[in-house]
């Protein structure tokens, strides 16, 4: 049975998800990193919120993790390259929370609007400071989203209802949506120079890092109100201080911080600062949400091999998967033996579908096809290492897709490109979902690829057939099945073996000794 850990604190839904699905939970929260470390080894999975964080010395302990599963958006907690490279999925929920965190958003806006945290204080402090709190209305007032996206979006909606003027800036949104959202697509400089009110929906990458820099704070209009409900570390902290203390900035609503959990940070204190503790999407509705929704996408990974929102390797239905399974078994096995036979020289790799092969999601075709490839090289090589690793090797991956149907109703062909040409090998499936090879470097041949195997190529000549069975019965290796093709009568012709007892080098070498024997290689499945 599958086990999970969940280590940040999580809807008790999450754990009834997993055990209804067959899955074993422990729910530990706070652990240090050492604690985490010490037990990580144990799990098949692992749900988080945003506080644990799954660094890379975290998943080399982890020598049993497949899966880590984020109740909720953002995933800059999880080294994403050390999961892939160690071949673990990393998932998300990317919608469960998004209402909830965009409600934060304007509820901030409105906070900072109407100076509510402060004048709160105040009141029950019995002060009645009625002529200090005077606010802005926000109708008619523009608002400049950083990020369109989920959050952003549904933020854009709730501000259009309430009279504001939208502008956003976000590279990666088209004309034709941000005319769907009835806002307005602008560059940043102009969404610092005309917004009332600024408001982060990014993630945190190398291009969203500071994005409110210094510079860019300066490049705001006197007076404007700044919202992060996103993450800390797209606004420069300290010259936001500044700009908060010369009143340029006329306030600022932080969700999010460099450093969380944010116990001292050097914003606390600054006048018109409004500070809440990482509660974008702390609503019993959004954590039931996307602790349910994590639990099934775990659940599912773990028992049926479904594979729903991960950020490093491509999404996979629990429909599609049965479908898929014996195609992903004879891509690993093409990939394999054009590994084992020319791998070392290939500088690209391209695979083609053709036929009933040609209506699959393709991507789970190539993972195998690269698992079954690098497999050869390292050991633990799965679907979302592979092509991590192959791209490490320097290996060019291209996919091809052919709606014709050839001599086969489906075919996998899997090309390499070495110094001498393009090779290839080209896999079917019988009725009953048997992968089989039928074409192995341009001869024609029919065999499965399983076990113990042994290739050979020779000139094709009377009483070959009848030699390598001595050997091999000399050498005592039982011959399980023989498969056979050859490029003309009298030609060159290969042999595909399959054997009951590995083919050591010196049998290997004995086989090569046989008149007009070419190449015999070991091969294993
Ligand atoms: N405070 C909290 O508790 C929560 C925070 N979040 C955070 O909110 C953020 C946004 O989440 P979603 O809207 O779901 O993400 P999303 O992926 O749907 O949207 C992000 C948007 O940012 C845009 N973007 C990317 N690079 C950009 C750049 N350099 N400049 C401008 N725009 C850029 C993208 O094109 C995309 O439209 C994430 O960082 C997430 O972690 C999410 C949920 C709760
Ligand atoms: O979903 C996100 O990106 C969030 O930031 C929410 O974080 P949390 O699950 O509340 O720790």
């Amino acid at each position: 049975m599958p086990k999970v850990l969940i280590s940040d604190q999580m809807d008790p839904k999450a754990a009834e998800v997993f055990r209804a699905a067959g899955v074993e939970v422990d729910e530990i929260t706070g652990l240090s990193k050492d604690e985490l470390k010490a037990i990580i080894g144990q799990y098949d999975g692992l749900a988080i919120r945003s506080a644990t964080k799954v660094t890379a010395d975290v998943l080399e302990a982890a020598t049993n993790l497949k899966v880590v599963g984020r109740a909720g958006i953002g995933v800059d907690n999880v080294d994403i390259p050390a999961a892939s490279a160690r071949g673990v999925v990393v998932m998300n929920t990317p919608f469960g929370n998004s209402i909830t965190t965009a409600e934060h958003a304007i509820a901030l806006m409105f906070a900072l609007a109407r100076e509510l945290p402060a004048a709160d204080a105040s009141t029950q402090a019995g002060k009645w400071e009625k002529n200090r709190f005077m606010g802005v209305e926000l109708t008619g007032k523009t608002l400049g989203l950083i990020g369109a996206g989920n959050i952003g979006s549904i933020v854009a909606d709730r501000a259009l209802g309430l009279k504001m003027k939208v502008i956003a800036y976000d590279p990666f949104l088209t004309a034709e949506r941000a005319v769907a959202l009835g806002i307005e697509k602008v560059e940043l400089d102009e969404l610092l120079a005309r917004a009332d009110f600024i408001t982060l929906h990014t993630p945190l990458t190398d291009q969203t890092r500071n994005i409110l820099s210094r510079d860019n704070l300066a490049k705001t209009k006197a007076g404007v109100r700044i919202i992060n409900c996103a993450r800390g570390g797209l606004i420069d902290e300290a010259a936001l201080k500044e700009q908060l203390e010369s009143g340029h900035v006329g306030g600022a609503a932080l969700d999010v911080f460099v450093e969380e959990p944010a116990k001292q940070n050097p914003l606390f204190g600054t006048p018109n600062l409004v500070a809440t503790p990482h509660l974008g999407a702390s609503t019993t509705e959004a954590q039931v949400n996307v602790a349910i929704q994590v639990a099934e996408q775990m659940s599912e990974f773990l028992t049926r091999g479904g594979v729903t929102n991960a950020l490093n390797m491509p999404s996979l239905s629990a429909e599609e998967a049965p479908k898929l399974k014996p195609y992903m078994a004879l891509a690993e096995k093409l990939g394999a033996i054009v590994s084992q036979l020319e791998g070392e020289k290939a500088s690209a790799i391209a695979i083609e579908v053709e036929g009933a092969a040609a209506q699959l999601n393709q991507k789970p075709i190539t993972g195998a096809v690269l698992a079954g490839f690098m497999g050869v090289y390292s050991q633990s090589v799965n679907m979302v290492n592979a092509p991590f690793l192959a791209k490490e090797r320097g290996l060019d991956v291209r996919e091809v897709r052919h709606d014709r149907e050839g001599d086969y109703h489906t075919l996998v062909r899997v090309t390499i490109t070495t110094p001498e040409g393009q090779k290839s090998v080209a896999g079917t499936l019988f009725a009953n979902a048997a992968p089989r090879l039928v074409e192995i470097f341009g001869i024609r041949v029919e065999a499965e690829l399983d076990g113990d195997m042994i290739y050979i190529v020779n000139e094709d000549a009377p009483g070959f057939i009848g030699r390598l069975g001595t050997l091999l019965g000399e050498s005592g290796i039982n011959i399980a099945t023989f498969n056979l093709g050859r490029r003309t009568a009298g030609g060159e012709a290969v042999a595909l073996i399959s054997v009951d007892s590995a083919v050591g080098q010196d049998a290997a070498g004995r086989i090569k000794a046989i008149a007009g024997v070419r190449t015999a290689t070991p091969l294993r499945f």
